[in-house]
């Protein structure tokens, strides 16, 4: 068996071109959707991430609003920052990127987000929401990964009814909140979630439907561990010297040979990345339509 490909880059670009039309029928209504980006300090891949948000922005008509800041910057001067962009009416959606430096306490910044303007989906409310299950189809933003994920599934017919989903990885942005999406009545999957103190991960491999590998730990799940005819989502990316060249490579925590025994593999990169990238767009968009009370 080869892997079919999780083309997460074909996915979104036709993800951008539906969310084209919507952004032109709220310019007709007078509504013009803006994205802020919050950024604090030099990482370097944090700069990518950030410009790239700010591309897919030009590509379907939404404005950009970038606040890049030092790695300096107090708590309460990031605070104000945020407080700015939550009264400022361009901005209808944003983000700050994660992580941030040490010295700032994130919950604190994540809280002060107002939750309308919050394209993240990370925000306390709106993570509430997803847990008290409000809606369905959803009245807040969804976090983008996660969301990313299940679209990438369903828009490539992948049943998850009663399927075994092994989640590996307990972070907020995917791990947590996946299982939140996955289990709800619409899709009605089945959800482990394992991390560092999971004692038999063999055993949860080798029984899993789906694998969700988001955990950042280069080529930790391999072909001979996962069930025949599974579904893999790479998700963890690690910056890995290749020996050959001496230089950094994206490496995912999927062992791409295991693309031998599996049904579908997304690939990394170029699989859950764009996505996430796609479904911020989603929330921004939605938050504007909201707003506009087209939603
Ligand atoms: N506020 C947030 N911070 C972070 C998030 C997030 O969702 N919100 N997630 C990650 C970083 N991230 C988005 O911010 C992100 C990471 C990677 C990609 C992506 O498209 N990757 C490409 C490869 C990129 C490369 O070549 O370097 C891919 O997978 O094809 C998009 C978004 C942490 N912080």
């Amino acid at each position: 068996m080869t892997a079919g490909i999780l083309d997460g880059k074909a996915t979104a670009a036709s993800i951008k071109a539906e969310l084209r039309e919507r952004v032109a029928a709220l310019g007709a209504a007078g509504v013009v959707p803006g994205l802020g980006t919050v950024l604090v300090g030099d990482d370097p891949a944090s700069h990518s991430y950030v410009s790239g948000k700010h591309r897919d922005c030009e590509e379907v008509g939404i404005t950009s609003i970038r606040r890049d800041l030092p790695a300096s910057i107090s708590q309460e001067e990031l605070e104000q920052e945020i407080e700015a962009l939550n009264e400022d009416p361009a901005c209808t959606g944003y983000i700050v990127q994660l992580p941030l430096p040490d010295h700032i306490d994130t919950h604190r910044i994540l809280e002060k987000i107002d939750p309308a303007k919050d394209a993240d989906g990370l925000h306390p409310t709106n993570l509430g929401r997803l847990v008290l299950n409000v809606g369905e189809p959803m009245t807040s933003p969804l976090p983008c990964t996660p969301h990313g994920i299940v679209e990438l599934l369903l828009r490539h017919d992948i049943d998850l009814k009663g399927k075994h989903v092994l989640v590996i990885g307990r972070g907020v942005t995917v791990g947590r909140p996946i299982g939140l999406l996955l289990t709800r009545k619409s899709i009605n999957s089945t959800v482990t979630l394992a991390h560092t103190g999971t004692r038999d991960l063999e055993a949860l491999l080798a029984t899993a439907d789906v694998v969700v590998a988001a955990a950042g730990q280069p080529h930790m799940v391999t072909a001979g561990q996962i069930k025949e005819g599974a579904v893999l989502l790479d998700v963890g990316v690690s910056r890995v010297e290749d020996p050959a060249t001496g230089r950094k490579r994206l490496t995912g925590d999927i062992d791409p040979a295991a693309a031998e025994r599996a049904s579908w593999l997304s690939p990394n990169p170029g699989g859950v990345g764009p996505m996430t990238r796609a479904m911020l767009l989603v929330n921004v968009v939605e938050a504007a339509e909201r707003a506009a009370g087209i939603r």
